[in-house]
């Protein structure tokens, strides 16, 4: 069994410098080794992937609301093509971010080789903005309204085939939903599991009614999309957009275990991981929980 890593050193989807160092931290804390001793082999594209896209890029002004529009969907593009064309010859891509704007691409290049997977989404947030309903003009805000095709079309991002649909996608976590999210998930009847849901029925519970709406038979390729911000601040504290009242360590790695169990996992993302925003141990235990996450959708067992 083969996977690829992709590294995504990529922040354009929102203000905070230092997400683009992701990949970098993630790999340099021994990811690739740590993933060859479950048995995968391991390839690795470096560190520089997509990185000169923005340079043919001269000018980028606001599209509405939205920041770097141009290089966000370009780069996005890339990275489509990326993850599509590893999981065309059968390679597990594991794409590091990178501002979560990035699933754009990969979740376009897993639909493009496997038209009936089904989404899991681990966030704090919904990132369903459409141009319309964004606040911050954030891109990693708005990912999913792209993918199912939501809001008014825009030219620049014409390259997203709307393959997803609202039924295929199911959120584990959330706990910092705009407005305008809640008035697109309610529309549209996605599945959202939020903490409050995680708090009344537990995790394992959770995940099985969560995989039962997207995945009932457990036998559709499933791409799951982490941002490491679902966690509690505690526990992976360098991140960008931090909400407390999140995930424990255990209930991350629970979701990451069972979704390896169904054995349809076909791409990952772990994303958000900013080790630029705290001190050195708090960077440091933020890119290990990274690391162990990624271990344990990749087949890492506790016994
Ligand atoms: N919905 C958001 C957006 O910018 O669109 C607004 N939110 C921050 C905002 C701060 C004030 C209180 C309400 N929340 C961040 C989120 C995007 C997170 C992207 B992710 O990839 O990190 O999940
Ligand atoms: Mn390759
Ligand atoms: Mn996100
Ligand atoms: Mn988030």
């Amino acid at each position: 069994k083969s996977l690829a890593i992709v590294g995504c050193p990529f922040s354009g989807g929102q203000p905070r410098p230092g997400v683009d160092q992701g990949p970098i931290h993630l790999i340099q804390a021994g990811l690739p080794s740590q993933l060859e001793e479950l048995g995968w082999k391991v390839q690795f594209d470096g560190h520089h992937q997509f990185e000169d896209i923005a340079k043919f890029i001269t000018s980028d002004p606001d599209i509405g609301k939205l920041k770097n529009p141009r290089v966000v969907s370009k780069v996005c593009e890339a990275v489509a093509k990326s993850v599509g064309s590893h999981a065309k010859q059968g390679v597990l891509p594991v794409t590091l971010g990178g501002d979560h704007s990035l699933a754009m691409g990969t979740i376009s290049g897993t639909l493009e080789q496997y038209p009936d997977a089904c989404v899991v989404w681990i966030d704090a947030h919904a990132d369903i903005n459409t141009a319309e309903t964004t606040d911050t003009g954030n891109i990693h805000g708005m990912p999913v309204s792209f993918l199912l095709g939501l809001g008014q079309p825009i030219p620049e991002f014409a390259w997203i085939k709307p393959q997803l649909k609202p039924n295929k996608i199911v959120y584990i976590g959330l706990r910092d939903v705009d407005a305008g999210e809640k008035k697109i998930l309610r529309e549209n009847g996605i599945k959202a599991f939020s903490m409050h849901e995680v708090d009344k029925h537990g995790i394992g519970k959770v995940v099985e009614l969560a995989l039962d709406h997207v995945n009932p038979k457990r036998d559709l390729p499933i791409h799951l999309s982490f941002d490491v911000d679902a966690l509690d601040p505690t526990v992976a504290p360098s991140t960008g957009t931090p909400v407390r009242g999140g995930l424990t360590f255990r209930e991350g790695h629970y979701i990451c275990e069972a979704i390896y169990e169904t054995g349809c996992l076909v791409a990952l993302d772990i994303m958000e991981v900013n080790p630029s925003l705290a001190k050195e141990e708090e960077v440091r235990q933020t890119v290990a929980v990274g690391c162990s996450l990624a271990r344990s959708a990749l087949g890492e067992t506790l016994l």
